[in-house]
């Protein structure tokens, strides 16, 4: 649906400091149909990356292709009936606050010259959807912020687009509010088909619903995947620290002050245990214990999921000795699983 080809963005210099490359050199693929991520830190080049999208921006080198249309070749009056198939979703709304939210979810059918009657048919219909059907005559002041951005998306989807371009959708909302609208875009991905770029800062948002992600730094594209092999087997080291709150598991403060690298005498080996996909649920401590006749002591764990595939990881410590280690870490890929010794405790 989208395809960045060699694009870059400069800034030209001012006095005294160099040109800034807001995206530097970047070639992308965005599937249609799709949720796709783009996540970095601030100044990463996010925002000129979606704007580029919708030819708010245009590249100073390389081409961006959308829906089969170089969009930076097009003029402003060509550029119109594009935008009009890209909705945009804001962090802070953008809601007009002197009209009802039917007036809000309408103002793109109005501004593109549609009856009144086809625009009820139109709004009525996307307040259902997006569960504000008896909210239709209130105004925004009177509304709560995921109210809010549930207008926010059903204006965004009032002109039919194919793409829905999302700017930080949760970063102004609470944590069980993120979980709602993420689970409505969610949905409207696969009730409408229509693919979704969301920029964010969280890597929890990719993680709740993204198919894929592209992860940004300096302009530049480090690492783009499906979600689950980058969340799950991250390869730059800035998208581990992304990924590490949400995927990780972590010893207890006490263990990890006490983790060494090398055995001593009588030292448990402490494991990492991944498990993904189908494995993730397997009975991995029972069967490690009925295999080897050994103890096991689980420190920490997770089951998680990652745009709805199975994810788990475990901390367990075993008998340190070298055979011992071995055979479990042998065992443990018998099982279909990853093991990794990450030190020893006393
Ligand atoms: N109009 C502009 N003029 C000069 N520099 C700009 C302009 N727009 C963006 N930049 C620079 O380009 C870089 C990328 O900016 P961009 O807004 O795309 O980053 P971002 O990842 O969206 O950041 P944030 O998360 O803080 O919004 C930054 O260094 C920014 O200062």
């Amino acid at each position: 649906m989208v395809r960045f080809e060699r694009v870059s963005r400069s800034f030209a210099a001012r006095k005294g400091s160099a040109a800034v490359f807001a995206l530097d050199d970047l070639s992308l693929e965005i599937p249609r149909g799709e949720i796709f991520g783009v996540i970095g830190r601030s100044g990463a080049g996010k925002s000129t990356l979606l704007r580029l999208i919708n030819g708010l921006e245009r590249p100073t080198g390389g081409r961006v292709v959308v829906d089969g249309i170089e969009v930076n070749a097009l003029s402003e009056s060509e550029l119109r009936p594009v935008r009009r198939s890209i909705g945009m979703v804001f962090q802070h709304f953008n809601l007009l606050s002197s009209r009802t939210v039917f007036e809000n979810v309408a103002l793109p059918l109005e501004v593109a010259g549609i009856g009144d009657a086809e625009i009820r048919d139109r709004v009525e219909p996307l307040l259902d959807l997006v569960g504000l059907a008896d909210k239709r005559n209130r105004y925004p002041a009177e509304l709560s912020g995921g109210q809010k951005q549930r207008v926010g998306i059903a204006r965004a989807l009032a002109t039919r687009p194919k793409i829905l371009l999302g700017d930080e959708v949760t970063s102004a909302l609470d944590p069980e509010t993120t979980a709602s609208i993420l689970a409505l875009l969610a949905d409207i991905n696969q009730r409408l088909g229509v693919t979704i770029v969301l920029i964010t800062h969280e890597m929890s948002v990719i993680k709740e619903i993204c198919h894929r992600v592209a992860v940004l730094e300096a302009g530049k594209l480090i690492e783009t995947g499906r979600a689950f092999e980058v969340l799950t087997q991250p390869r730059h080291a800035t998208t581990a620290s992304f990924v590490r709150g949400v995927t990780g598991v972590e010893l207890p403060a006490d263990l990890a002050r006490r983790l060494s690298d090398q055995p001593s005498p009588g030292s448990q080996a402490v494991l990492r245990i991944t498990f993904t996909g189908s494995h993730a649920t397997a009975p991995v401590v029972s069967r490690l214990t009925t295999i080897l006749g050994i103890d096991i002591n689980i420190l920490a764990g997770r089951i998680d999921t990652i745009g709805g595939e199975p994810f788990g990881a475990l901390l367990v410590s075993v008998p340190g000795d070298e055979a011992t280690r071995l055979a479990v870490v042998s065992a443990v890929e018998r099982l279909n699983l990853q093991g990794e010794v990450i030190g020893y405790v006393a």
